[in-house]
Formats: structure tokens, sequence, C-alpha cells
């Protein structure tokens, strides 16, 4: 194992919720708590990303992205990382098919908000990234309908998985995703940046 990456056990379940994180808030951390709960993990990861491909504005640096991340997440079964940075990685397949290869005997699960669910067929290789990890997604205001009927559910449709078994997520061949409905959070980092841009003009 590398010097500096997560320590996880064999046989553990883990969420990987990647996001620009641009800032974090507390919207990323119901949706984690309640990802844990109801898709029956052990832990989950924060990949706080060098910047998501289809964003044509730049974040802010990763460093400072990181330090909010850390201050305001404080339950010990998650871990706020830069792994994308350290892999060298910048595809959400490429990160997967690395972090799979890191740690082969870990059951790893990838965790979104619902709007990201409708954009997924935009992501490189997207069904290669369904192809690996098992998909959990959790409701976000305005975007649980327009997930529902996005062309990677109809697509998907076949391996969705029934509530009994939203539980057991990561133990699931993939393909296979749920979306599980929660009380939701109209947080957002956009909204948070539009105000502190208000504050500072
Ligand atoms: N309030 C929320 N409810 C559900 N999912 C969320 C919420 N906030 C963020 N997410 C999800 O968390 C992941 C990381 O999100 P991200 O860091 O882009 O935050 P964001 O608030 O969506 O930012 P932005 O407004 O800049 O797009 C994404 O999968 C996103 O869908
Ligand atoms: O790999 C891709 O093509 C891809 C396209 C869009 C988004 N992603 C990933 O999706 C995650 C959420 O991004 P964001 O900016 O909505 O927080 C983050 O890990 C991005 O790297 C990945």
């Amino acid at each position: 194992m590398r010097a500096g990456l997560p320590l996880a056990l064999p046989g553990m379940r883990i969420g990987l919720l990647g996001g620009s994180f641009d800032p974090a808030h507390e919207g990323h951390v119901h949706i984690t708590e309640q990802a844990m709960r109801r898709f029956g993990l052990d832990r989950v990861w924060w990949l706080v990303s060098p910047g998501n491909p289809l964003k044509t504005r730049g974040p802010a640096p990763l460093d400072e992205r990181l330090r909010i991340a850390r201050k305001l997440m404080h339950n010990p079964r998650v871990e706020v990382t830069a792994l994308e940075s350290r892999l060298g990685t910048r595809m959400t397949a490429d990160t997967i098919a690395e972090i799979q290869r890191l740690y082969p005997f870990v059951r790893f699960a990838w965790l979104m908000g619902a709007d990201n669910l409708v954009q997924f067929d935009r992501w490189d290789r997207w069904a290669e990234i369904a192809a690996r990890v098992p998909i959990g997604v959790i409701a976000r205001p305005g975007w649980r309908m327009p997930a529902r009927f996005s062309r990677t559910a109809r697509g998907l449709w076949r391996f969705r998985l029934p509530e009994t078994r939203v539980s057991q997520l990561a133990d699931c061949p993939p393909p296979a995703w749920a979306i599980i409905n929660v009380p939701m959070s109209k947080l957002s980092s956009t909204a948070i940046r539009a105000r502190s841009a208000g504050v500072t003009a």
C-alpha cells in the first residue's frame, strides 16, 4: 500500500462520494450520513476532485477545498481525501479502476446526488463505471423525477435494486444501482458561492 493512502480492511463496504466540494456544505454531510445508513456502508471517502471534467469554470484551489471539507466533516467513519490528485486521475472511470486495483478486497460503491445521474451518460466511459461499481443515488430537491426518467436510469432500469436490497448495495455485483428518498437538503455550493460573491461585491 502506498504511503498516505486511506486505510481500509478487507471486506469493508466503502462509498465513494466524488465532488468539487467548492465549498463543502452541510448537504454533503447529510447525504453522506444518509447514504451510509441506507446503503449499509462501513465508511465513505470524499474524493475532493482536482476539477469536474464537464465544468468549464475551475474550482477554488484544492488545498483550500480540502481544508474547509475537513473542518466540516467530523464523522470518524468519513475520510476526506485528495485521492484523485494523488493518483493523477481526473476521469471517474480511471479513478475507480485505480482504487479497485489498490484495494482489491474492498467493496466499493459510487455515490452521487440525483442531479449527477441526469448527466451521467455524458461522463467519460460511463458504462464502464456502471459495470465496475454499484451506484447509490441520493435524492436532491428538484432532481428526483428528472433522475428517474433520465437516459441512464432508463438504460439501467433492469439493474435497479428493489427496496429490500438497497442496504446491500456494495455487495451487489455491478451493474446495480439504487436511488434513495431521504429528507432532502436544498444546500448547494453554487448558492454558497453566489452568496459570498454578493457579500464581497
Ligand atoms: N443538497 C444535496 N442533495 C443531494 N446531493 C447533493 C447535495 N449537494 C451535493 N450533492 C451531491 O454531492 C456530490 C458533490 O457535489 P458538489 O461538490 O458538486 O456540490 P454541489 O452543491 O452540487 O456543487 P455545485 O452547486 O457547484 O454543482 C454530487 O454527487 C452532488 O450531486
Ligand atoms: O469522469 C467524468 O467524465 C466525470 C464527469 C463529470 C463529473 N465527474 C465526477 O463527478 C463527481 C461530482 O462532480 P461535481 O463537480 O458535480 O461535484 C466528481 O467526482 C467528478 O470528478 C466525472
